[in-house]
């Protein structure tokens, strides 16, 4: 684990900005707090620190410009929304970053770019080459032509996302609270604030709740999740305030700030990283104990004999789940049979699909090279 005092000692750092910070509570672009963040970042780019930016307020900044009251509810406005709002983050970003003689580069992305293999591959050597060039990326949802079936549905996921994608030693979200609180402080002003945790400890889903903004979307809920997404590649994660006086200076500068969700697992392979950071589950695998088991302790491939039930309608090499018999998921990753076919194999052993199916591919329904455990 990375003490905050080996901050300073980071490669590559990305930075998420979130919809209630950039636009003042939605009345517009906050354009004095961007300059101020943009200053630090700059800093820290001096230092010989990569930050790539994912920022969010386009369809809080599209609001506001369109003179809407509400967040927009159907698809097509809140696309609208999202266009008008983006030119807005572009040129706050752009122009600001000129001033330290630095050049921002947009990136919009959807979760179909990272989920094929090819285009996650593509979208990481273009970020690299930026970086090489000493650009700041400025990283937003493609908001414009985002349909449900391929969002990320929230920022902190795409943070990860491009935490993993990277391999950046630390993501620091910025929010409108001071970080993780044991309840939402905003429902409980009692609650008090946690400084350190690892971003696997199961206790931080309960105490981390939903937006009630309005602006931004998934609360502190996200931003857990997007945490333990990290920790998948060893990226730490920093949750805190960007209203806190020179927050990226003193984050970096390893001040017990906020709140830091610590990656203590072993990073996960690349290939298994991409895999991790799969959002469309297409369906469900129930296991028997002994397979649950194998798969929890040796993380070995799944065969057929261990499988009771099928849920789903999938084709081959698409995600599923696995869950215990108990409804708890274990591991997930892509199958080689598709579930009509998986339906007609369960319980038996790879020798008979040649009978059942009339051939037979692969002896395993997931192989543990496309297999991760939870
Ligand atoms: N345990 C918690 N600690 C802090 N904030 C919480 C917690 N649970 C829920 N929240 C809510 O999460 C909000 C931040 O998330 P969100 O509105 O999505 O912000 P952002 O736009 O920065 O992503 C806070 O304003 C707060 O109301
Ligand atoms: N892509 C959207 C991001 C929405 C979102 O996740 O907002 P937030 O919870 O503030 O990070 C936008 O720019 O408005």
């Amino acid at each position: 684990m990375m003490s905050r005092s080996e901050f300073a000692k980071s490669k590559r750092v990305v930075i998420k900005i979130g919809s209630a910070l950039l636009t003042e509570g939605g009345k517009g672009l906050n354009q004095t707090a961007i300059s101020v963040w943009v200053k630090q970042i700059a800093e820290l780019k001096q230092q010989g620190i990569e930050v790539i930016l994912v920022s969010s307020g386009s369809v809080a900044e599209g609001m506001s410009r369109l003179g809407l009251k509400t967040r927009p509810k159907a698809l097509h406005e809140l696309q609208a929304a999202a266009s008008v709002g983006q030119m807005g983050l572009v040129r706050a970003f752009e122009g600001n970053f000129q001033l330290h003689g630095l050049h921002a580069a947009q990136v919009l992305l959807t979760h179909d770019d990272l989920s094929n293999r090819k285009r996650y591959l593509n979208a990481r050597s273009t970020l690299l080459t930026l970086l090489n060039y000493n650009v700041v990326p400025v990283i937003n949802e493609n908001d414009a032509v985002a349909t449900e079936e391929i969002r990320f549905g929230d920022n902190d996921t795409l943070g990860a996302l491009v935490a993993n994608l990277v391999e950046a030693d630390l993501l620091i979200i910025l929010t409108d609270q001071l970080g993780l609180f044991d309840s939402d402080p905003g429902i409980n002003p009692g609650a008090t604030l946690i400084s350190k945790i690892s971003a696997n400890d199961s206790s931080i889903g309960e105490m981390a709740g939903e937006s009630r903004s309005g602006l931004g979307r998934g609360g502190m809920a996200t931003k857990v999740s997007a945490a333990r997404l990290a920790s998948r590649s060893g990226a730490s994660t920093i949750i805190a305030s960007g209203d806190v006086e020179h927050v990226i200076t003193k984050v970096m500068a390893g001040e017990e700030i906020g709140t830091y969700l610590y990656a203590n697992i072993a990073p996960l392979v690349a290939r298994k990283r991409w895999l991790a950071g799969q959002l469309q589950v297409k369906g469900r695998l129930v296991l028997d104990a002994g397979a649950a088991n194998v798969l929890k302790k040796s993380g070995k491939s799944l065969l057929a004999v261990g499988i009771k039930a099928v849920e789903g309608s999938f084709s081959r090499g698409e995600l599923v789940v696995c869950l215990d018999l108990t409804g708890v998921e274990v591991a997930r990753g892509l199958v080689n049979y598709k579930s009509t076919e998986i339906d007609l194999i369960k319980g038996y052993a790879s020798r008979q699909f040649e009978s059942i199916l009339g051939y037979s591919d692969e002896e395993e329904v997931i192989h543990r090279d496309n297999l991760v455990l939870v």
